[in-house]
């Protein structure tokens, strides 16, 4: 297993090229399985979540061919063409779906297209349990039947698929790009109210307007979508991937370094902003992205509660934490989206911060300096926080178990190195 070595203390200066949102081509992607034409993504990052998304794909039928660097809308970058010609398959196995929960987003397209689909019930992770339960009683409100068997979401329709009136109790991202993706071929007007705003649902609605759906409210809590008999192939390009924004511009802002993030979308990032300025950052937008400094004076620290977009999102609260633990003063970090989502905070500990747990929240007393060390992760935003702080630390870090890192990010350490960080990736299978 690849680990991770740095030896921290520099400054990072330069420029980091943003790539394609994670969240938004794992939702995109599925959103082949609506047509039988062919649906053409651009800046797709290169991760392993997109090759396990790829393959799952393949299982249900479809044919994926990846053309070389193109442009589209702006963006370079790999296309990757999804043809769903036909379906093969409408079961999405165990094998895959554990990889990855986003696999459950083939639920509501297989549904909509084949009027029948078999999805293994992705479980929960290590950031909490994470069910699936607001997606099947959307779905069921949408005339579907759905059975829990064998570990296996068994869900049918008899003819089409029905719109309705849906209230989310509760804020999902997933939930809504389920919804949305199955309301586009259904028959009648799909009200997805409580809707998340997340700029990942954006696209994939931007996506499927593309495609020909029907969608209205597009950014708003309230999605309407009329169902139509068909959608066709499009070209679309993914959306620059905030959190991999956010996760440079803390390292930026953590080495007191000076970098410009090409590509990024400073008008998806406000929260972010908000708090990196109140620590005492710099961040501006430039022509090709933002900049972010923190080269000179004190950073301070600030309070930061988890949120739905537009709110501050969780995907950056481990990420925050480690800037926090090395500001001076006293923040508090309250996760309101995962029931367990500190689980980076024993190793920052190990590390030197200074950090005390309460249930959702989290006070951080920030030190001068942390101190290098072994650490492990056990999640992708957990095992960049180390890696953020194994660049603000004295000495050497080892990140053990970086397929959690690969996940998300495209290569972390050729980017960080390229700004002078002191960082390797350790081939082979060491001990962990
Ligand atoms: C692939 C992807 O896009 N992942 C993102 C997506 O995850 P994901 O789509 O899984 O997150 P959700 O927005 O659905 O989850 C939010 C909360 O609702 C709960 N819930 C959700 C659905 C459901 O049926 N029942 C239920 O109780 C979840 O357990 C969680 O506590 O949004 C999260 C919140 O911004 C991000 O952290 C993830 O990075
Ligand atoms: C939690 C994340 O991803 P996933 O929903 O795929 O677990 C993430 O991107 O931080």
């Amino acid at each position: 297993m690849d680990r991770i070595r740095i030896h921290g203390g520099v400054p990072l200066k330069g420029t980091i090229a943003i790539g394609g949102a994670k969240n938004a081509a794992l939702a995109l992607m599925p959103a082949c399985l609506l047509t039988d034409q062919t649906l053409a993504l651009s800046n797709l990052p290169h991760l392993v979540d997109i090759t396990t998304m790829a393959n799952l794909l393949a299982q249900h039928g479809v044919t994926l061919a990846l053309n070389g660097d193109s442009r589209h809308g702006g963006h370079t970058g790999r296309v990757l063409e999804l043809t769903a010609g036909t379906i093969t398959n409408t079961t999405a196995p165990y094998d895959l779906v554990r990889k990855m929960r986003a696999s459950v987003l083939v639920l509501g397209p297989l549904l909509a297209r084949c009027g029948q689909a078999k999805v293994s019930l992705p479980g929960g992770c290590a950031i909490g349990t994470r069910p699936v339960d607001l997606h099947l009683k959307a779905l069921e409100q949408m005339g579907a039947e759905i059975e829990l068997q064998e570990g296996y979401i068994n869900a049918r329709v008899k003819g089409r698929l029905k719109g309705a009136h849906i209230i989310f109790p509760q804020i999902t991202v997933g939930g809504t790009e389920n919804l949305m993706m199955a309301a586009t071929l259904a028959e009648g007007e799909t009200v997805i109210a409580n809707a998340a705003r997340e700029p990942e649902v954006t696209d994939l609605a931007l996506c499927l307007v593309a495609m020909g759906a029907k969608i209205s409210g597009i950014g708003s809590g309230t999605l309407r979508i009329e169902g139509v008999d068909r959608l066709h192939g499009a070209e679309y390009s993914v959306v620059p991937d905030r959190i991999e924004t956010g996760t440079y511009a803390v390292a930026a802002a953590i080495t007191r370094g000076d970098v410009e993030l090409v590509g990024a979308r400073f008008d998806l990032m406000e929260a972010v902003i908000k708090t990196l300025t109140e620590c005492g950052v710099s961040v501006e937008e430039t022509p090709r992205g933002m900049r972010v400094k923190a080269d000179t004076g004190d950073l301070v620290g600030t309070d930061i509660m988890t949120e739905p977009y537009p709110g501050f999102p969780t995907d950056m609260q481990a990420q925050l934490m480690v800037l926090m633990a090395t500001a001076k003063g006293a923040s508090m970090i309250t996760e309101t989206i995962f029931e367990n989502r500190f689980m980076h905070v024993p190793e920052l500990m190990r590390m030197g911060a200074r950090v005390n747990v309460h249930g959702a929240s989290a006070i951080v007393r920030g030190v001068p300096r942390l101190s290098g060390a072994p650490v492990m992760a056990t999640d992708l935003r957990a095992s960049s926080s180390l890696i953020l702080a194994g660049l603000a630390a004295e000495g050497e870090t080892i990140v053990n178990r970086v397929y959690h890192l690969d996940r998300g990010y495209e290569r972390v350490e050729e980017k960080l190195a390229a700004c002078g960080a002191q960082i390797e990736r350790l081939k082979g299978d060491a001990a962990e």
